[in-house]
């Protein structure tokens, strides 16, 4: 007998033989798993629903559908402010506590989010999951949208705005072929137009009135979704492209990647068109643009200036970080105020109470009206756009971070290392806890010193390092959007009214079908923009 036969069955041992073993040791690994899960885990104290201590919370159906922050607003309303939403995940609504834990140095962004975003992308700092690289990316970036750096921009936000309402108003005039004052738009289109002139302005400095950027809008519609389904591409590789016809996705993919390739390009060759300009003479001024680009440049004078870095290194890391303001500030902006002209229709007392505060503030509708004067002349509009934030923040949900370090007590609850934190936005919004009757669309509430006090408490660009540093740039869009359409238009519904219309939310919050139809009304008093 030699070694082999100690150790090597000499007869074949059936393999149905070992099924019952390898089944029996399996249940026994999923029950003893669950039974720590649920007993013995440091997160076993923490309320949640039973089943989702064990399996994760991306199995619940509503997650497929994209509703998953609805329940996880239920969840909170049912357990409390702090809830645990996984087997490793947990949820936080207080805003004290939210604020406590998110401003904590130690939690970091999820690599799982982050690589989704860093698609094509591997050096995306500001989308960094080390805190260190992004704080060093922030503190270049943050100059660029300080309030004074976007009170310079708003020239160029007016401009988008102007450009696009108005055109697609004396286009459809012009299709109609009459002088009639009333045509049919698609708001949420328009909203996007907008939204997306207004950034490719103020990023790359590409003055709408002289751009033409409508071959892009087609490509970009939903740049969140183009992403997700790459994600899904990358995962059936070129043996399974039979399947891409299957799932329709082909088209979405190439369009996605004419898109990305065209306006990397482009940013490439302004950014450092711009650099060049701004480094040749380092004893001039760096710049006079009033756009990113031209901001940042300003800023990198300074470092290439100590010879911290070379020209192409700035390049090569600004443009990614350029590249994906476009995609973080387009939809976002565009469907929140797709949003807004939504509850207008759905609550035509608020959308009367509105024109009402314009018109009598402003008689003539031929002002156009800034910044400045909306927020000291019209707060019932500022709280419109506030409201409509509370109540759809564009992103809901899952933007997720990973607890590092040696753990955190957050209220009566011990969160250990590893641990998943969830950003509830959504549910902080829609918590009773929070606010006063939250389901209801109420932009009073953020009138007068409680209103003031509100406005904090709206945490659509999240709080914390990683908040929306595109923060100021959208409130300003959406705030001269909705002032200067209802001073200038009569908006009337056409069928979009109803208010249980679907919601979905995959990567962000939008409505499931890209149309939201109106019949708009130049003021007779105004002379048709030339
Ligand atoms: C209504 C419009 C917008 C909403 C609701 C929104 C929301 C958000 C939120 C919630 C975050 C934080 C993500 C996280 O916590 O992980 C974020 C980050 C970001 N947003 Fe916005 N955003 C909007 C518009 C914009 C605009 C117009 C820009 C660009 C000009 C922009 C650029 C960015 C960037 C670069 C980040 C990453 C910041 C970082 O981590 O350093 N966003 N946004």
């Amino acid at each position: 007998m030699n070694f082999a036969d100690y150790i090597l069955p000499t007869n074949d041992i059936p393999v149905r033989a070992l099924l019952p073993f390898l089944a029996a040791s399996a249940g026994a690994y999923l029950l003893c798993r669950a039974l720590y899960l649920t007993f013995w885990s440091p997160l076993a104290r923490i309320p949640g629903p039973t089943l989702f201590c064990v399996v994760p919370e991306t199995w619940h159906p509503t997650y497929l559908r994209g509703a998953y922050h609805e329940t996880l607003a239920e969840w909170h309303r049912r357990y409390g402010p702090v809830v645990r939403t996984g087997p490793r995940t947990v949820s936080v609504t207080n805003y004290h506590l939210y604020r406590k834990l998110h401003s904590d140095p130690s939690i970091i962004r999820d690599v799982s989010f982050v690589s989704i975003l860093q698609i094509d992308r591997p050096h995306l700092s500001s989308m960094s999951s080390s805190n260190p690289l992004h704080g060093l990316h922030r503190r270049l970036l943050n100059p660029a949208f300080s309030a004074p750096s976007v009170a310079e921009m708003e020239p160029l936000i007016y401009e988008a705005f102007v450009k696009y309402w108005d055109k697609a108003y004396t286009a459809q005039m012009a299709a109609q072929g009459t002088t009639h004052r009333t045509v049919k738009l698609n708001l949420l289109k328009m909203s996007h137009h907008i939204t997306l002139g207004v950034i490719l302005s103020v990023v790359m400095g590409i003055s709408p009135a002289r751009a033409d950027f409508d071959p892009l809008f087609d490509d970009l519609a939903g740049t969140y979704e183009s992403v997700i389904k790459t994600i899904v591409l990358r995962l059936f590789t070129g043996r399974f492209a039979y399947m891409y016809e299957a799932f329709g996705l082909s088209e979405g993919k190439r369009a996605y990647h004419r898109a990305t390739a065209f306006i990397h390009r482009e940013f490439t060759k302004r950014v450092a068109h711009c650099l060049v300009s701004s480094l040749g003479d380092a004893s001039t001024a760096p710049s006079d643009r009033i756009d990113v680009v031209g901001k940042l440049a300003t800023t990198l004078v300074g470092a290439a200036a100590d010879n911290q870095t070379t020209l192409d290194e700035m390049v090569r890391e600004l443009v990614p970080e350029l590249f994906f303001m476009l995609a973080a500030g387009y939809d976002t902006a565009g469907n929140t105020l797709g949003f807004m002209f939504w509850q207008l229709f759905v609550h035509p007392g608020i959308h009367a109470r509105a024109r009402e505060e314009l018109r009598s503030n402003y008689p003539d509708p031929n002002v156009s009206l800034s910044l400045h004067m909306i927020q000291t002349t019209l707060p019932y509009v500022e709280a419109l756009v506030y409201e409509t934030m509370r109540c759809f923040p564009s992103l809901p949900s899952r933007l997720l971070r990973i607890l590092t370090g040696p753990g955190k007590a957050v209220g009566d609850y011990f969160i250990p290392s590893g641990t998943s934190i969830h950003t509830p936005i959504y549910s902080l919004h829609r918590n009773p806890d929070n606010w006063e009757e939250p389901d209801r669309f109420m932009p009073e509430r953020f009138l007068g010193a409680k209103g003031e006090l509100l406005k904090k408490q709206v945490y659509a660009f999240n709080m914390g390092a990683h908040h929306c540093i595109g923060r100021r740039v959208a409130l300003s869009e959406m705030m001269l959007v909705a002032a200067n359409v209802l001073l200038k238009y009569d908006l009337e519904s056409v069928g979009s009214a109803d208010p249980r219309r679907a919601i979905v939310t995959q990567a962000n919050m939008r409505f499931d079908t890209p149309e939201l139809w109106a019949r708009v009304t130049l003021k007779p008093e105004i002379d048709l923009i030339s």
